[in-house]
C-alpha cells in the first residue's frame, strides 16, 4: 500500500463485543477517525517496505542531549526564565523526534501507567512531534457504547464488561500504524492485551501516587469508577485506592518495553519533587527512553546474528 494512502473514511471497526447484543450500538460499526473529536484524522501508513540508510549504531550524535535542558533548570524566578526553558524544550523535543522517527519505522506507540499518569496529556505531545495520530481507549471504548461514558459502562454492565470492549479495541489499533495510544489504566492486567500492545512500543508513564492522588483530586473521582467507593476527601481517597491498585498492577506495568519514571526525571533537572515537571519535559524522556529500546533491540539483533 502506498505510504501516503489515507484511509479515514474508509476505516470501520467491528463494534467492541457487547453493545449489539444489548442494543447500545445501532450500527455495528466504529468509526475511529470521525468521532474522535479534536484528533487528526487516522492516518494508516504502510511503512513496511521502508529502510533507513542509518542503522541504530551509525546514528548521528544527537545536537542537544537531553541534559541541556535539565541543566540550570531549578525553580526559575522569572518568567523569562520559565519561557526561556520552554522555548528549550520544544527545540530538544522536536531535535529528539527526529532523531528516533526514522527507527520507529511506524510502529504505534502504546502509553500504559496508572490513571492520572499523563497518558493522554503526553501522547498528544509526541503523536503531534511524531506526525502520528492520537487515540485514547477509554474514549473509543466509549464511542462504540454510543457515547456512555466510561464510569456509566461500569454501573450498568460491569467491570468485565468493559474490558471485554477494550480488549476489543486494542485488537483493533493494533493492526495500524503511526498511532499515539493512551490505553486505560487498568489495560495492563490482561496478558491478551499485551499481545496487541506489543505490536507497537509500549512506554510506562510511572508516576508517584502522591502526585496521582493530587492530578486526580484536582479534578474530582466522578469520571473514575475504581474509585467510588472509598470514603474521605478526595485525596486521601484517590491514594488509598491507588496505592491497592498499584500493589496489583506493578508487575504488569514492568511489562513494557520502556519505563519512564518521573522520579527518575526530577532528579535529573535537579528538582525536589514531580510537582513541576512539564508535559513536554516528559515527552522528551518519552522519546529518549524509546531510543534506548529500539537501540538495546538492534544490539541484541546484532549480537545474535555475528
Ligand atoms: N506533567 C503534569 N503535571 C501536572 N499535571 C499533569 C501533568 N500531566 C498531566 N497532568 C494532569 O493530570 C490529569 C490527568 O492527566 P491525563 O488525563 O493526561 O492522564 P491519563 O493517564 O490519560 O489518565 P486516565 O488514564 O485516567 O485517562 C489531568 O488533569 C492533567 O491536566
Ligand atoms: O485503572 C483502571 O482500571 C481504569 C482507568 C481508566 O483509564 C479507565 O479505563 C477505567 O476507569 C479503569
Amino acid at each position: 500500500m502506498d505510504a501516503a494512502a489515507t484511509c479515514a473514511s474508509s476505516l470501520h471497526y467491528c463494534s467492541p463485543v457487547g453493545f449489539n447484543e444489548i442494543g447500545k450500538k445501532s450500527n455495528g460499526f466504529l468509526r475511529l477517525s470521525q468521532r474522535s473529536k479534536g484528533e487528526r484524522s487516522l492516518q494508516v501508513l504502510n511503512v513496511r517496505g521502508f529502510r533507513s540508510s542509518r542503522t541504530l549504531t551509525q546514528r548521528r550524535p544527537v545536537a542537544f542531549e537531553l541534559s541541556c535542558s535539565y541543566k540550570n533548570c531549578q525553580a526559575p524566578a522569572l518568567e523569562s526564565e520559565k519561557t526561556r526553558d520552554s522555548v528549550d524544550e520544544l527545540f530538544i523535543l522536536k531535535t529528539k523526534s527526529q532523531d528516533v522517527a526514522p527507527y520507529m519505522t511506524g510502529r504505534c506507540i502504546y502509553l500504559v501507567g496508572m490513571m492520572g499518569s499523563g497518558k493522554t496529556t503526553v501522547g498528544k505531545i509526541i503523536s503531534e512531534v511524531l506526525g502520528y495520530s492520537f487515540f485514547d481507549s477509554d474514549k473509543l471504548v466509549e464511542q462504540a457504547a454510543g457515547g456512555t461514558s466510561v464510569a456509566q459502562i461500569f454501573k450498568q454492565y460491569s467491570e468485565s464488561f468493559f474490558r471485554d470492549n477494550e480488549s476489543e479495541v486494542l485488537r483493533e489499533l493494533s493492526l495500524m500504524r503511526r498511532l499515539v495510544v493512551a490505553t486505560g489504566g487498568g489495560a495492563v492486567i490482561r496478558p491478551i492485551n499485551w499481545k496487541y500492545m506489543k505490536q507497537g512500543i509500549t512506554v510506562w508513564l510511572d508516576v508517584p501516587l502522591e502526585a496521582l492522588a493530587r492530578r486526580i483530586a484536582a479534578v474530582g473521582t466522578d469520571s473514575r469508577p475504581l474509585l467510588h467507593n472509598e470514603s474521605g476527601d478526595p485525596y486521601t481517597k484517590a491514594l488509598l485506592r491507588l496505592s491497592t491498585l498499584s500493589e496489583e498492577r506493578g508487575e504488569a506495568y514492568a511489562n513494557a518495553d520502556a519505563r519512564v519514571s518521573l522520579e527518575h526525571i526530577a532528579a535529573k533537572m535537579g528538582h525536589r519533587d514531580v510537582t513541576n515537571l512539564s508535559p513536554i519535559a516528559i515527552a522528551i524522556e518519552v522519546l529518549v527512553q524509546i531510543e534506548n529500546f529500539l537501540k538495546s533491540q538492534e544490539d541484541m539483533t546484532i549480537a545474535r546474528n555475528s
